[in-house]
């Protein structure tokens, strides 16, 4: 079902390491970083959810894939390396736009409103191939008209169709259509379901997953909804303040969560099974761009293992097993051989809940996170002030 197989010999599933990157926008108080110094390792073939709630820097990271952050935003410091590709910072002019689409396959998160409401489906589609060399055009219509059809919809109405002629659900499966039907073996997927309902959502993840398998994929989806990570992410990385604060294998994060803020999103789920009750939202808000700590750590605000070395020293980096935290109560935890030991909250400063509540086994986190299917679970957007 591949589109043009034979027009990409060679091309193979990629491995992509992202270090060090930051990404500034220009405000009135001067260039701020959204995202600051990010190392993320995307492994070949796996799927990567990247979750945290809104402002945290998900989309930005997701553009910075594509090289693709725009004025008044601009990479300053930092690597995505790409096998085959190279560093796609250093890219510029042509042989970005090449890879835009041919090596990396992308929706957007509007992607409900990004089609040209002049032209029918089909037409850029079509628009689509040619600008990319796709010689055989028959073929990528029959595999756009498949991919469609899988999801759900009637591909030769919806490529005859222009964008007002169809809901945002069905623009949001053209945009997946589009991102996939180039063959790119690097899909990054911003937001993909968050117009459609619990059925069409729990659909389309499945269609992700088998497509992502059969063409032999690296895939990285951005979500708020940890029912969308616990569904189809092999790996999680979990983004507070422009940074990612912990990584790792899916069921190891959500099944063992070791950072507090990790352990907050979590308890925040209301739970089938047991005392609904049991969740607890996360206390407080996420830092805007203004708001972001320059030094320290930056979740210290919300956070109830607060200590005096998290004002000023950047948190370290904790390993063990798949999962990597940056956290120094962790860190000294892991030091002292005992678990992180919460201090009472000052009144005011978030917090108040016990982190002991979070699942302990990967079982658990399953029932809490899985448990409601892929949709329709708590979603960790966090309203910015
Ligand atoms: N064009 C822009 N100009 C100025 N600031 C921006 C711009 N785009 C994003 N930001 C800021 O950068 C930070 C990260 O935004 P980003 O959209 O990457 O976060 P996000 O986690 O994807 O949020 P959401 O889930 O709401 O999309 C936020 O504080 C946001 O306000």
């Amino acid at each position: 079902m591949s589109a043009t197989p034979e027009k990409n010999p060679g091309k193979k599933t990629p491995g992509v390491r992202v270090s060090g990157l930051t990404v500034v926008y220009r405000t009135q108080a001067g260039e701020l970083p959204a995202i600051r110094g990010i190392d993320l390792e995307l492994p070949p073939g796996t799927i990567t959810g990247v979750v945290g709630e809104s402002g945290s820097g998900k989309s930005t990271l997701a553009l910075s894939l594509l090289n693709a952050v725009q004025p008044p935003g601009r990479i300053s410091a930092g690597s995505v390396e790409i096998d085959g590709l190279g560093d796609v910072v250093k890219l510029r002019g042509e042989d970005l736009r090449k890879a835009r689409g041919r090596h990396i396959g992308y929706v957007f998160q509007a992607a409900q409103n990004s089609l040209n409401p002049l032209k029918t489906v089909g037409k850029q589609l079509l628009d689509l191939g040619r600008s990319h060399g796709v010689d055989d055009l028959r073929g990528l219509v029959k595999d756009a008209r498949e991919l469609l059809g899988r999801m759900g919809l009637d591909g030769a109405r919806v490529l005859d169709s222009h964008q007002h002629e169809l809901s945002g659900g069905m623009r949001q499966r053209v945009g997946i259509m589009l991102a996939l039907v180039l063959n790119a073996h690097l899909v990054v997927l911003d937001e993909p379901t968050t117009a459609l309902d619990m059925i069409t959502q729990a659909n389309i993840l499945r269609i992700v997953r088998e497509v992502h398998a059969e063409r032999g994929l690296t895939t990285m989806i951005i979500t708020h909804d940890l029912g969308v990570v616990a569904e189809v992410a092999d790996r999680l990385a979990v983004m507070y303040g422009g940074q990612i604060v912990e990584q790792g294998a899916t069921m190891d994060v959500l099944g063992a969560p070791r950072h507090p803020y990790t352990q907050g999103l979590i308890r925040a789920i209301p739970r089938l099974v047991g005392d609904i009750d049991e969740a607890s939202a996360l206390p407080g808000r996420p830092p805007t761009l203004g708001t972001i700590p320059a030094q320290g750590c930056v979740f210290r605000d919300r956070c109830v293992l607060r200590m005096d070395v998290c004002e000023t020293v950047e948190p370290p980096v904790v390993v063990r097993g798949t999962s990597i935290v940056a956290c120094h109560a962790v860190e000294a935890a892991d030091r002292d051989g005992h678990a992180p030991a919460a201090e009472a909250p000052e009144p005011g400063t978030g917090g108040g809940e016990s982190p002991a509540s979070a699942p302990e086994t990967a079982e658990e986190a399953q029932e809490t996170v899985g448990a409601r299917g892929p949709a329709g679970v708590q979603d960790i957007r966090g309203e910015q002030p």
